[in-house]
Order: structure tokens, then C-alpha cells, then sequence
């Protein structure tokens, strides 16, 4: 069986016009390579500007306009063309949105919720809606509040909820977990391995290297618009991190609490 999803040699750059009329061509991925298989979470981790939100972004056909894409995309062994994206897009494969602006701030998490549920064919949205919130402890006196009303786990939670309203196969995830209190991010991160062990594909985008260590099963590592490593968890946590190869992925393996949070100097904010 083909894996879920298949990324090879996934390029985008962008047209920009300077004064006048000079054109120029900012390469922003220059070999992106991702697979990513049903009961898999693969974290993908990078850099700021590494280039992981244009990938999630590629495989939905969201790039914006000026924007060229080259390479290979295959959903279950068929390319994903403009064609099979509408059919796939928003159903079989969601985008958990890196801003949390997708969530209206004008209307109660009910309504918004049931809305999901009755745009994914449920017959019963306000039943649907209620019992998804509840699977994610979140109860019925939610239904009522406004998007500000919320932690921000509940609404990473509620997006969740929401994104796999219509039983997506393929949930890309940008970075669902920043700024969470620690129990928050466990939360958020268990749930992403519950969507995978019931056969779903997930691909974690993250700066979270530790958490995801604890999810995945697969660690993408990409570095100014390429992927330079694949490799399991396990390369990170054991062997003294002999296994990982390329210089990027050794800094982040010495950023790790238990080999004494070295940050590289670029990476200092
Ligand atoms: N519309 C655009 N026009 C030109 N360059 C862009 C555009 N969108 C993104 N880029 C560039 O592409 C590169 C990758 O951006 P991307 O948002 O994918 O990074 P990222 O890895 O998701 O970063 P972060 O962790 O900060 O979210 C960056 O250098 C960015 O400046
Ligand atoms: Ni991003």
C-alpha cells in the first residue's frame, strides 16, 4: 500500500517585483521531502522561516498567488492536482491553522461547532457538536461562551474538534502547542496521537522538539527550505545522539533539556 502522503522534492518560490520593475525570485523550499503514513504522527521541526508552513500550505493549495510550486505530492499513491484537491481539501485532509484567528470571534464555540458539524453532513449538528466538545472535556457551559472566553488549550481543543468534524484521513497540524501551560500542550499532543491511532495520518509542525519526541513516530528535520534528516525519535533520545548526522539536527539535539538547553546563537531570540 502507497503511504497516505507523499512529499518529493516539493519546491516554492515567489515572484517580487523591486522599485521599478526588476523581477526577482525568492526561493523560499528548494527540496522538501515528507512521508507520512495512516497510525503515524510525523513531527515536522525546523527553524522559524524553515519553510514547514508552506509545505502544509503546498499540499492544500494555499499559496498565494505569486507563489510557483514544483515537485510531487501524492495523496494515497494519486497526485494531488487541482482537481483531486477540491475533492480532498477541508475532508479528507484538514489544516489546523498556526493563528487561532480562525475562530470567529463574533459567535458562540456552539454555533461555530454545530456549523462544522452540519457543513460535514452530521443530521444531528447540536448533539454531534455537544458530544465532540465533551470527548475533549469540554462541557456543556462552553457552548455558550465567545472564542475570548477560552484558554488557550480549550481552544486549541475546540479547533481539533472542530478540523476532524468531517473524519479527515491526513490532519497537517501548525504548531497547535505555543504558549500552552505545559498540561495543556500533553493534552493537545496526546489527542493528535489518539487521531493517529485510529488510523488517521497526522503531521505535527512544531518548535517543540521535546513533546514531540513523545508523540511521534517519525521526525522530519528541515533547514532553510530543505529537508535534511528524517529519522526516529529514538535518534534523538538515545546513543548520545550519534545517529543524527547533519550539524542543524545536532543543535537541536543539544537544545534539549537533558543535554543542557545549548541554544545556537542564530536561534537566540
Ligand atoms: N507570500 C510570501 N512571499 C514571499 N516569501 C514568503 C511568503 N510566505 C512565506 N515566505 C517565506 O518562505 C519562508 C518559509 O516560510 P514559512 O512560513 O513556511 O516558515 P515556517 O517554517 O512555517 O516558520 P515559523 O516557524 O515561523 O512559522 C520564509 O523565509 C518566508 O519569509
Ligand atoms: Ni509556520
Amino acid at each position: 500500500m502507497k503511504p497516505l502522503l507523499t512529499i518529493e522534492e516539493l519546491r516554492v518560490s515567489f515572484v517580487q517585483y523591486d522599485r521599478g520593475l526588476r523581477r526577482r525570485e525568492i526561493v523560499a523550499l528548494a527540496g522538501m521531502d515528507l512521508t507520512a503514513d495512516r497510525g503515524q504522527v510525523v513531527a515536522l521541526v525546523g527553524a522559524s522561516g524553515a519553510g514547514k508552513t508552506l509545505l502544509a500550505h503546498a499540499v492544500l493549495g494555499m499559496l498565494p498567488p505569486n507563489a510557483t510550486q514544483s515537485g510531487r505530492i501524492a495523496y494515497a499513491g494519486a497526485p494531488v492536482d487541482a482537481t483531486a484537491r477540491r475533492r480532498l481539501a477541508g475532508r479528507e485532509i484538514v489544516l489546523l491553522p498556526q493563528s487561532v484567528d480562525y475562530l470567529d470571534p463574533l459567535a458562540t464555540i456552539g454555533r461555530q461547532v454545530r456549523r462544522s458539524a452540519h457543513l460535514a453532513g452530521h443530521a444531528d449538528p447540536r448533539r454531534v457538536a455537544a458530544t465532540a466538545l465533551a470527548q475533549r472535556g469540554l462541557g456543556d457551559e462552553v457552548l455558550k461562551r465567545y472564542p475570548h472566553e477560552l484558554s488557550g488549550g480549550m481552544t486549541r481543543r475546540v479547533l481539533v474538534t472542530m478540523a476532524t468534524m468531517g473524519d479527515p484521513q491526513l490532519i497537517l497540524a501548525d504548531e497547535p502547542t505555543p504558549g500552552l501551560p505545559p498540561a495543556e500542550v500533553a493534552t493537545v499532543l496526546r489527542e493528535f496521537r489518539a487521531l493517529a491511532d485510529d488510523g488517521r495520518a497526522v503531521v505535527l509542525i512544531t518548535h517543540e522538539l521535546g513533546g514531540a519526541l513523545e508523540i511521534a513516530d517519525v521526525v522530519v528535520i528541515c533547514h532553510d527550505g530543505r529537508t535534511i534528516e528524517t529519522v526516529e525519535p529514538s535518534a534523538f533520545t538515545a546513543d548520545e545522539g550519534r545517529r543524527l548526522r547533519h550539524p542543524y539536527t545536532r543543535t537541536l539535539w543539544q537544545a534539549l533539556p537533558a543535554n543542557g538547553f545549548h541554544v545556537p546563537e542564530e536561534d537566540r531570540c
